[in-house]
Formats: structure tokens, C-alpha cells, sequence
């Protein structure tokens, strides 16, 4: 039986007593060992003085283990003993003090017992100590502790799931907002009277599920430290794709592999999409809500699950249904009244919609809304929540993948949006194309606490007036809340040592050390599939992309009968506009023995092209970012690029003095300039093999993994957080 005692620590110092429970060992219990052992620099030759309570004392060493001379079970006086006694209930004031400090910074240890220092420690501890430990604890009092919090008993460093940050005591932004209480909500706001509740006596928010849903998955396999420290926010991404349930471009990559890297440093995150089909896998929550769409009441129904640390929340509606080939399909109003629905939907997922048996809350929250199907969150945000009281410590950062689709409209269009007159300005807009209109985009940068976008580059290209296509005015004057962060590759998803598309038909998975036998391999796999000749020697050039002004597809087409003279093989996967599918479809015809042109969208064939190919092309006229030149660099593919944006900032030209660099650029997005670039790119896959190996190399050696932006974004929350 575990038993309560006293514990000194003395030194030459100081000497500090704490009541402590005791196991049946006579040792300290888990928690409060473990702290101190996690404050061993401090501690190291210190001695404890225990008593079990029962006139029981011995010393100890700071190790856990009793020291030869100090054993006093049986060998000290009365005197002695009640000596030890009277000195322990003086200092039980001073003791308390220090005990109310020792909980508070458990917490902390809680959740710095996933480092890797304290994991290291505790893997140190001797075998003795280690049963000890792990017998521990489960009785220990703890001011702070509350039911849904894993106990200090349970704690797992590996397996504890869910951040401090679910708790809300202690940090005031953790704490939902007092007004969110009232029962008296706006009109606008949909009824959260019965599933959130906030108490004021036990200073706990509980939210119940309208539909008692009582088969909520729980989650404890998440395995990764928390890197985020004391930064650990709720995290909500919502976007209007999401790989790999939906996906028209980089967007729905970005969607499905960020929350993931911000999981991993140890945030809450969920990402919020519609759903667009039957997706295998999902929970219906049970969760219905209505939200007003252009004066309709919509029912929408929230679906989620739980892969790598993320909660996916999937909005269910008649308007996303069956939309998945076609997301933003139907004419302009269509897609408006679609959006308008995502967002107010999304918006109150952290209220209603449980996830691992708890709703995120509202406090400590951010959301990052991407491109202008979801700049309208933050509007939302400000004028249905935080001008009335809600919300209060929520915070929204937009991200821009891409500054050319903007929801513009005419001005009329202000009342699909249900906002207050006076936010019409938000959404005004004035240029010399477009006339005055109104415009999604820039209501959202307006509003947005903090604005991302995908590269360095394309953060200075915005502010230009060819680069910000209109809104560069609106970008410069909130320069100060953006900032430019690179994305990365899902190397789950995306790595040609696991790529689970190269596993059949010829294909091989391959790693750097394979690179000489692998990548042939998948070449001559792709050769076949596409039913080119199986020709080693021959260089196979990819694009792949959506058949879009943006990525310079029509350059390649010039370049084409020029490439036709150099003996090598096209292969060009897309989909998009009509005239450009065209294209793909005559140049195969025209050069059958030489040229494929696959108008489609295909993900393993995206995968397969990245593996099987030589070079990538992207003559991009602008790109934010761009994943395919990753990929490619990843895969051992050699890029060819324009440089802007991101293009530039990831693919540094190969230098053949110094044998650096990673592919060719070309600085003005012309066909002679394409021409030039891939001119010299051949003559080295040609004649200088042993520097074609070396830019392979180092681009599959580079770190492209979304963990650094991961870290860079967390910056970006935390600024957010602490802005008002
Ligand atoms: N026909 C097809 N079949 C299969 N897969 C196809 C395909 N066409 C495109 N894809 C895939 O879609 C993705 C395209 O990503 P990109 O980043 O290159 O471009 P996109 O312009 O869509 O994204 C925007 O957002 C991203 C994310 O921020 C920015 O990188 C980018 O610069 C910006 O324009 C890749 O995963 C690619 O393989």
C-alpha cells in the first residue's frame, strides 16, 4: 500500500521538505521523483531525509537508493525522531509554497517528459528504481488534474496524445471565452447552447455531442515528441481539397501533409474539408447543423477520422456531393454558395464536433484557411464571433498557394457572403481589368491575422504589380503579417525508397544506394506502359501538371519540334484547358514514335512519370511554390526550370566548376530560354555521366521534408496567437 510521508532534501544549501506519497517500497512516488531526477544537475549528492508517517525515517540518496549510514528504520532515538517530526511541521508552510510550485511545473514535465533528455534519463535508471518507478504514482495528489487529462500514472512519454492545451485552467488562453455561455447568441451563430458549456465553478469547459455519440475513437498512438514546447496550439487547416480524399493540384498535397508535420511537434491539429464522396474510413459523428447559405437554410453532417497524429474533419452536404472530379466546377455563384457553406461550417467544428472524444474548444486556436475558397473564415471570425464576444482567443492565418484565383465577382455578389453593409468595403475592389468588384481574397488578407504564402520568392513577387495580380496594393500595406515559408514533401507519400506505386508492372522502389539499377528499372517500366521504345540511352523528359497559362505549357509545345531533332522522349500528363488538352493530344499523334500526351488525372502515373523520368520541365510563367520540381529532385529527376517563385528558391542551378546545384534554370519564361536550358541539360546527361549522377545525388540527399516549414509555420501561429 502506497503511504504519505515527508521528504528533505539536504544539502549544504539548503534543505526542503515536501510531503510525498510513498510505495509500498518505501521509495517516493513516479511524479515528483521524476522531476527532480529531471532536476538531477541539482540534486546530484543531495540526500533525502524520508519519513513513512508512521515514525518510520531513513536518508536517501538522490539516486533512489538508501544511504549505508542513514537507514535510521529501527537504529535512531525517539528524540531524533520526533526532532525530525517538529522541524517537518514548521516548514509545512514554507513546504506548501514549494509543493504549489512543484505541481504547477509538473505540468511542464508532462510535457517535456517526451524529450528526448527525460526519455534518455529515464531510460537510465537503474532496474531497481525502474520497477519502482513504474509501480508509482497512481494516488499522487494533484491540484490540476482533471478527468480527461491522462493521469500522471498513465503517462506515457510515448503514447500521450493529447497537449496540455486541452485543459483549460491555468493559461488564460486556454480559457473559452465567458460570452460563449449565453444562450443569448446572434442570429447568425448556429445554437451551440447544447453542446458547449463552459463552467465557471470547476473552470472546465465539457462539450457534449448533440447526438451523444458514444463511439468516438480514442487516440494513443502517436509517438512523436512534443517539439512545439510551450507553444502547442489547436491547429485547424481548412481547405477545399485535401489529399488524399481529394485533389486537383498542390493545394490538396499541402492540405494533407502539413497538419501532418505539425502533429508531429506536438499540436492538436484537424484539418476541415468538404466531402465530396463516399470515403472508406470515415465515422459519421452524428453531428448535424445548419448553416444559412444565401438566405437557405443548409443541413450539413460532419464525418472524420484520425490518420498520423491528425484529426480530418469531413463536412457532408447535399452542395459537395459527387463534386470530387469537378471541385470547383459550376458557374461562379455555385462555387460562391459552396464556399460561403465550408466556412461557416468549418468555423464551428471546434464547438460541435468531438475528436478523440473531446471538441478542440476555442481557446488557444488557430485556423489557417488557404486561398480564397477559405479567405472568407477570417471575415467570418471577426464579424459573426469576435465583434460579438465569441471566440475571443482565435486566431486565423490565411495562406496564399496562389494569388491568381482571387473569387472575384461583381459587386452584387457581396450578399451571397450574409455579412453586416459595412464589411462591403472589405471586399471592394478597384483595378484596371476587373473595374470595380468584388473580390474574396482581399477581404481575407484584410482580416487574417497573419498571412503565409509558399515561398520566399513568391512573398516578394506579390508585392510587385505583375506578381500580386491586383493586390499587390493589399499585400505591401500588410507586409508586416506575411511571411514566405517553403513547402515540403510528404515522404510517406512521396519517396522512391516507399512509393507504393512503384511496386508492380516493372517498377522498383529505390533509395540512393540504388540509384544506378532502381531508377533504370522504373525508366524502362515507363517506356513500356506508355508503349514508347524501351530505350535506355534515349533522355526521357516529363511535364506534369494542370494545362494552365500559369505553368508555361504552351512554351513546351513551341519547344517541341526542336526537341523532336535531339532524340528524346516526351511524356506529358494534364488536365485543364481545352486548347492546351489539344495540344497534348496532336504532338502525340504527330510524333507517336517520340511524344505522349495523357490528358487525365492520375496520381500513379504522376508517381510513376516522377520515378521513370530523366528531366522535369517546368517553364511555370509564375509558381508560388511548386511540389513537382520536389518530387522530382527527390526521385533523382533532374529539373529544368523557369526561375521564379519558389522554382528559384528550390532549384539551384548547377554550377559544373564547383559540381553544385540541382538542375538548370532559365530566367525569362521564353521558348529560347526553355530551349537553351534544356540544351545544356541534355549535353550533360550525354556526355558528363559522372556530373548527370552527382545533381541526382545531391537532390535526393537534400532535406525536403515538411518538417522545417512545419517549425516555420508554428512561428507564424504563435505571432498570431499573441496578436489582438
Ligand atoms: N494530371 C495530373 N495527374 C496527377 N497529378 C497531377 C496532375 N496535375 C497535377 N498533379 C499533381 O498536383 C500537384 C501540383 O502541385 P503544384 O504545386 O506543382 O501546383 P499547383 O499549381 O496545383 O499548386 C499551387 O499550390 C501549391 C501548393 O502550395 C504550390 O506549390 C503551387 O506553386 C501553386 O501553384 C502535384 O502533386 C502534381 O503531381
Amino acid at each position: 500500500m502506497a503511504t504519505m510521508g515527508s521528504l528533505a532534501f539536504v544539502s549544504e544549501l539548503n534543505t526542503i521538505e515536501t510531503t510525498v506519497f510513498l510505495n509500498n517500497r518505501g521509495l517516493p512516488k513516479f511524479p515528483l521523483f521524476a522531476y527532480y531526477r529531471s532536476r538531477k544537475s541539482i540534486l546530484d549528492n543531495k540526500t533525502f531525509v524520508c519519513s513513512n508517517g508512521n515514525g518510520r525515517v531513513w536518508r536517501m540518496k538522490a539516486s533512489g537508493e538508501k544511504s549505508s549510514g542513514g537507514d535510521g528504520s529501527g537504529g535512531d532515538s525517539d528524540e531524533a525522531l520526533q526532532a525530525v517530526i517538529e522541524k517537518s511541521k514548521k516548514l509545512l508552510a514554507k513546504q506548501r509554497d514549494l509543493l504549489q510550485q512543484v505541481f504547477s511545473e509538473r505540468r511542464d514535465v508532462i510535457t517535456s517528459i517526451n524529450n528526448t533528455t527525460i526519455n534518455s534519463e529515464i531510460e537510465d535508471i537503474s532496474s531497481e528504481e525502474e520497477q519502482s518507478f513504474l509501480e508509482l504514482d497512481s494516488n499522487l495528489p494533484d491540484d490540476n488534474h482533471t478527468s480527461d487529462e491522462p493521469s500522471s500514472s498513465s503517462v506515457d512519454p510515448l503514447k500521450y496524445r493529447v497537449p496540455d492545451n486541452l485543459n483549460y485552467e491555468v493559461d488564460s488562453w486556454n480559457k473559452p471565452s465567458e460570452v460563449s455561455t449565453t444562450n443569448e447568441l446572434p442570429p447568425f451563430v448556429s445554437d451551440i447552447s447544447t453542446t458547449y458549456k463552459y463552467s465557471e465553478d470547476t473552470n472546465e469547459s465539457t462539450f457534449h455531442n448533440v447526438n451523444d455519440v458514444a463511439e468516438t475513437p480514442k487516440h494513443d498512438d502517436v509517438k512523436s515528441p512534443p517539439l512545439a514546447g510551450a507553444n502547442v496550439m489547436n491547429v485547424i487547416l481548412v481547405a477545399a481539397e485535401c489529399a488524399p480524399w481529394s485533389k486537383t493540384g498542390g493545394l490538396g498535397d499541402v492540405a494533407g501533409a502539413l497538419p501532418k508535420a505539425l502533429a508531429k511537434r506536438g499540436h492538436r491539429v484537424m484539418v476541415v474539408a468538404p466531402r465530396y464522396g463516399n470515403y472508406a474510413g470515415l465515422q459519421d459523428t452524428g453531428v448535424r447543423r445548419r448553416y444559412k447559405v444565401n438566405g437557405q437554410d443548409m443541413e450539413v453532417n460532419y464525418f472524420q477520422t484520425y490518420i498520423d497524429g491528425v484529426d480530418f474533419v469531413f463536412i457532408e452536404s447535399a452542395m459537395f456531393r459527387n463534386l470530387g472530379s469537378n471541385i470547383y466546377g459550376g458557374n461562379r455563384t455555385d462555387i460562391l454558395r459552396r464556399m460561403v457553406l465550408l466556412c461557416k461550417a468549418a468555423i464551428e467544428v471546434p464547438w460541435h464536433v468531438p475528436c478523440g472524444g473531446l471538441c478542440y474548444g476555442d481557446g488557444n486556436l488557430v485556423f489557417i484557411a488557404n486561398d480564397w475558397h477559405t479567405a472568407l473564415l477570417p471575415v467570418y471570425l471577426k464579424a459573426y464571433y469576435h465583434e460579438h464576444g465569441l471566440m475571443h482567443y482565435a486566431r486565423s492565418v490565411l495562406v496564399i498557394h496562389n494569388i491568381a484565383h482571387q473569387g472575384r465577382g461583381p459587386v452584387d455578389d457581396f450578399s451571397y457572403v450574409d455579412l453586416p453593409p459595412h464589411y462591403l468595403d472589405l471586399f471592394r475592389m478597384y483595378d484596371p481589368i476587373g473595374g470595380e468588384h468584388f473580390n474574396i481574397f482581399a477581404a481575407g488578407l484584410k482580416t487574417a491575422y497573419r498571412i503565409v504564402t509558399v515561398s520566399h520568392g513568391y512573398a516578394w513577387e506579390l508585392k510587385t504589380t505583375e506578381g500580386g495580380q491586383g493586390l499587390h496594393g493589399i499585400i505591401s500595406e500588410n507586409d508586416w503579417k506575411l511571411k514566405g515559408i517553403v513547402n515540403g514533401i510528404d515522404k510517406t507519400e512521396w519517396h522512391p525508397e516507399v512509393d507504393a506505386y512503384l511496386t508492380s508492372d516493372g517498377y522498383v522502389n529505390y533509395s540512393l544506394e540504388t540509384l544506378r539499377t532502381g531508377k533504370p528499372k522504373c525508366k524502362a517500366a515507363l517506356q513500356r506502359e506508355l508503349g514508347l521504345p524501351v530505350r535506355p540511352e534515349v533522355p526521357l523528359i516529363a511535364f506534369i501538371g494542370r494545362l494552365d497559362n500559369q505553368k508555361g505549357v504552351d512554351l513546351i509545345g513551341e519547344a517541341v519540334p526542336w526537341m523532336m531533332d535531339q532524340e528524346v522522349q516526351l511524356v506529358m500528363l494534364g488536365t485543364g484547358k481545352p486548347e492546351l488538352e489539344q495540344m497534348l493530344r496532336e504532338m502525340e499523334s504527330r510524333y507517336h514514335d517520340k511524344v505522349r500526351g495523357w490528358v487525365g488525372f492520375s496520381v500513379k502515373m504522376a508517381h510513376r512519370i516522377t520515378a521513370g523520368a530523366d528531366v522535369l520541365l517546368m517553364p511555370s510563367r509564375f509558381e508560388p511554390c511548386g511540389l513537382n520540381q520536389l518530387y522530382a529532385m527527390c526521385y533523382g529527376t533532374v529539373p529544368v526550370v523557369h526561375a521564379v517563385g519558389g522554382l528559384k528558391d528550390t532549384v539551384h542551378p548547377f554550377d559544373p566548376y564547383n559540381e553544385s546545384g540541382f538542375g538548370w534554370t532559365f530566367e525569362r519564361a521564353e521558348t529560347g530560354r526553355l530551349i537553351d536550358a534544356l540544351g545544356n541539360c541534355l549535353v550533360t546527361y550525354r556526355e558528363y555521366k559522372e556530373s548527370w549522377e552527382g545533381i541526382q545525388r545531391r537532390g535526393m540527399m537534400q532535406d525536403l521534408s515538411w518538417d522545417h516549414a512545419a517549425y516555420q509555420y508554428e512561428e507564424v501561429l504563435v505571432a498570431a496567437k499573441y496578436q489582438w
